[in-house]
């Protein structure tokens, strides 16, 4: 069965805009968790719009995340604070995103021309201590470089399938994404997805990828406004159930 993260970067969002704790991550965080959420994801951005690294360490407290029963997926670039921070608060997973400074949110995953060695080294420094993904896009090239570097999952980009779910664009999108997954499969990576995934495209995606992991943020949010994390959530878990 498919594992859901949930991505808190919104609620961090919403909490910053008057400088206080409230609505308090963490509080959503315990709401997601008790709802059955197999995990939390932060990207802490350097410009700390959202998440930020103290989010990841308060995340650390969460008796299920200390334990290993339910997973802290911290994304982001390799600024080596955040991969500090990571590391030390002992988050389970680490997604390598390439991130263009100022870009509203993550628009590709990493591409055979970024910085290999920088991969590579980011790998070596984890040093199996937490699982490495990498954020990919749905090429074998971006795969391949993925698991050069040593990498332990793929996380697929699915952003350009979700906006065009629906037409023969979609299909197509969603048919590379599920090659280049039977590709990751192949070489022994675990397989993850997310960017604009909600439970219109999610089963699609679910059913061609079969993947490992996904992680959603944006729609569940959205959703919670109207519905309450805990319906939300639940609503997820019933699609990724299968
Ligand atoms: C890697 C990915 O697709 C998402 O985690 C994205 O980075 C979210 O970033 P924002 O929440 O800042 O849009
Ligand atoms: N890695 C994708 C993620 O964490 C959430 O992306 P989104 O659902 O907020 O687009």
């Amino acid at each position: 069965m498919t594992r859901l993260s949930v991505n808190l970067n919104k609620v961090c969002l919403v909490r910053n805009s008057r400088g206080g704790n409230h609505p308090d991550p963490l509080a959503i965080a315990r709401i997601c968790l008790d709802a059955g959420a197999a995990g939390l994801t932060l990207h802490p951005r350097a410009d700390a719009r959202h998440a930020r690294l103290d989010d990841v360490i308060a995340f650390m407290t969460l008796p299920e995340v200390a334990s290993g029963a339910a997973e802290l997926n911290v994304e982001g670039d390799l600024r080596p604070e955040l991969m500090r921070c990571a590391l030390e608060a002992g988050a389970h997973q680490f997604t390598v995103v390439p991130v263009t400074p100022g870009e509203v949110t993550s628009s590709r995953g990493w591409r055979a021309y970024d910085d290999h060695e920088a991969l590579a080294a980011a790998v070596r420094f984890f040093n199996g201590q937490m699982r490495v993904s990498v954020f990919c896009d749905a090429t074998k090239t971006s795969v391949a470089y993925a698991a050069r570097a040593g990498a332990d999952a793929v996380e697929f980009y699915t952003g350009a399938f979700a906006q065009a779910y629906g037409t023969p664009d979609g299909e197509a999108l969603l048919e590379d994404l599920g090659v280049a997954a039977d590709y990751a499969r192949e070489l022994g990576l675990r397989i993850h997805a997310g960017h604009d995934l909600d439970t219109v495209n999610l089963p699609a995606c679910l059913a061609r990828l079969r993947p490992d992991e996904v992680s959603i943020g944006h729609a569940i949010m959205a959703e919670a406004l109207v519905d309450g994390f805990e319906a939300v959530v639940k609503r997820y878990l019933a699609v990724t159930a299968g």
